[in-house]
């Protein structure tokens, strides 16, 4: 039964000793206790594993530092650039100044042929006019015809729950787009973006990425990349940032149950301790989230177990030269997708090059052996990139992210809860709530902003939301 929206569920509780517990230390956790230390609360944020940053880390491989999927942002995404400025590590991960996608298409003939998705400086939409019109792997026709569905996008309303029922395929097929320009333009950007193709993703989500990404702002899809590790933007910068904020902060600790405490307020379960909190918010994984909340806290729980997942796969290859002279590109007429270049990132040292091959939605091959990806990707990559066919390769191995993201099918958004549960002091955030956005970074951190702001409105705190579009 439905109860309609959660709302403030009570009085304030505490005073200025309030103390909130974060559970999850990804993007979203780190957020909101971020925000929440920031108001003058006392946080105490518990991560299970021996790190923070959750989906978007780190690790050593030999001498490389290798992150565990390649990640992107754009300009839009003013939460995730709020969180990069909150922890000063914007400087380390920078926007270009123009969007500029080098596209190589090898799947017509002779040789790689290069186009390039760009833009200008004019206002939306002719900022895309002129480089759709020089994009060479469309015709006229199929250049006119994305014109043409770009501005019927445009009148979308991506938080309409009707588009939440529809797959943005059939939508694409009644705006006449053809097989080409699906494959060519729209899940060339949208496949990286949702992690899903246009058959598999809800018209809303999709209508989001490419309204707010293209048609919103001429820089709005300008893309960013983290130019050292991930970990040292999530993990390192992340933790020095709660520690000045006065963040108590324990890793490797598990939370294994959430309870109502016999004088108000909740009892937080760890392997080690029981510790009371006034507020709670719970940044967890969906499956994860369900097993913990309490009875009667969101409306039919199960339905967070609806919300499926998808995979992203990431083949890295080192040579033992230089065979990219792009920071990255995307491609098209070979199972490659994206592909970036991490020799600096990494800290690769002896002259050679270290590629990190991004693949989105790759149910078919997440579990793929090793060899099997090997002999699959390396002769893609040979086609793609003539200096790779004399090169020697020092290294390859593969990391599989199962449940990378939440899969954006359509009806997906009717599952994903809000911030609020009806249980007072307690709140949900993680990219799978629903924010609106796909799983990102993104999402993740607008899931702990928004966590984080309801908390401290229910505790009687004064904050000030920090994104320019909500003041
Ligand atoms: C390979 C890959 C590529 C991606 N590419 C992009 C990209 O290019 N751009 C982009 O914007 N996004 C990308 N994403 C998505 C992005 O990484 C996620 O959406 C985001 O990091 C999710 O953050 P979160 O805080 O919501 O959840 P999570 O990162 O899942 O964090 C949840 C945390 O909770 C912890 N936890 C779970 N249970 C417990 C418990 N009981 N007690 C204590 N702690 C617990 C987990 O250990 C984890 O650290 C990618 C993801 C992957 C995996």
């Amino acid at each position: 039964m439905t109860r309609g929206t959660p709302g403030p569920a009570s009085p304030a509780p505490a005073g200025p000793s309030a103390h909130a517990v974060v559970v999850g230390g990804g993007l979203a956790g780190v957020t909101a206790a971020l925000r929440l230390a920031d108001a003058g609360t006392r946080v105490t944020l518990l991560e299970g594993r021996p790190r923070l940053g959750g989906l978007a880390f780190s690790f050593r491989r030999g001498d490389l530092t290798v992150d565990n999927g390649q990640h992107v942002y754009l300009r839009c995404c003013t939460a995730y650039r709020w969180f990069l400025d909150r922890v000063e590590g914007a400087g380390l991960a920078p926007l270009q100044s123009r969007l500029d996608v080098p596209v190589l298409d090898v799947g017509r003939g002779a040789g790689p042929r290069l186009g390039r998705l760009r833009r200008t400086g004019l206002p939306v939409p002719l900022h895309l006019a002129a480089g759709l019109a020089a994009y060479p792997h469309l015709s006229l026709a199929e250049r006119a015809s994305v014109g043409r569905a770009a501005l019927a996008l445009k009148k979308l309303d991506p938080a309409d729950p009707a588009l939440d029922g529809v797959d943005f395929a059939t939508w694409l097929g009644r705006h006449g787009q053809s097989a080409r320009t699906v494959e060519a333009l729209w899940d060339l950007v949208g496949v990286a973006t949702l992690n899903a193709t246009a058959s598999h993703a809800s018209l809303g989500l999709a209508a989001m990425v490419f309204k707010t990404g293209l048609l919103s702002d001429p820089g709005a899809a300008d893309i960013g990349w983290a130019h050292v590790p991930l970990g040292d933007l999530h993990d390192t910068l992340a933790r020095e940032a709660l520690d000045s904020a006065g963040v108590r902060t324990e890793l490797r600790t598990k939370v294994t149950s959430l309870s109502r405490a016999a004088g108000g307020g909740w009892e937080v379960g760890t392997a080690g301790e029981r510790i009371e909190a006034d507020t709670v918010v719970l940044a967890v994984p969906q499956g994860e989230t369900h097993a913990l909340l309490p009875e009667g806290a969101v409306d039919d729980p199960d339905r967070l177990l609806d919300i499926g997942t998808a995979p992203i796969l990431n083949v890295h290859v080192v040579y033992d030269r230089k065979v990219l002279r792009r920071p990255f590109f995307a491609a098209l007429g070979t199972p490659v997708q994206w592909v970036f270049d991490r020799t600096e990132s990494s800290g690769l040292k002896g002259g050679g090059q270290y590629l990190a091959v991004s693949q989105s939605a790759c149910q078919d091959e997440i579990d793929a052996p090793v060899a099997e990806l090997r002999a699959r990707y390396l002769p893609e990559l040979e086609r793609l990139l003539p200096a790779a066919r004399g090169a020697g390769v020092r290294d390859f191995f593969v990391t599989r992210e199962r449940t990378a993201t939440f899969a954006p099918t359509p009806g997906v958004g009717r599952l994903r809860p809000g911030a609020r549960t009806y249980a007072p002091g307690l709140y949900l955030a993680g990219a799978w709530t629903a924010t609106g956005w796909p799983a990102t970074m993104e999402g993740a951190v607008r899931s702990g902003i928004t966590a984080a702001g309801a908390a401290l409105r229910e505790l009687g705190r004064a904050h000030e939301h920090p994104l320019q579009e909500a003041l």
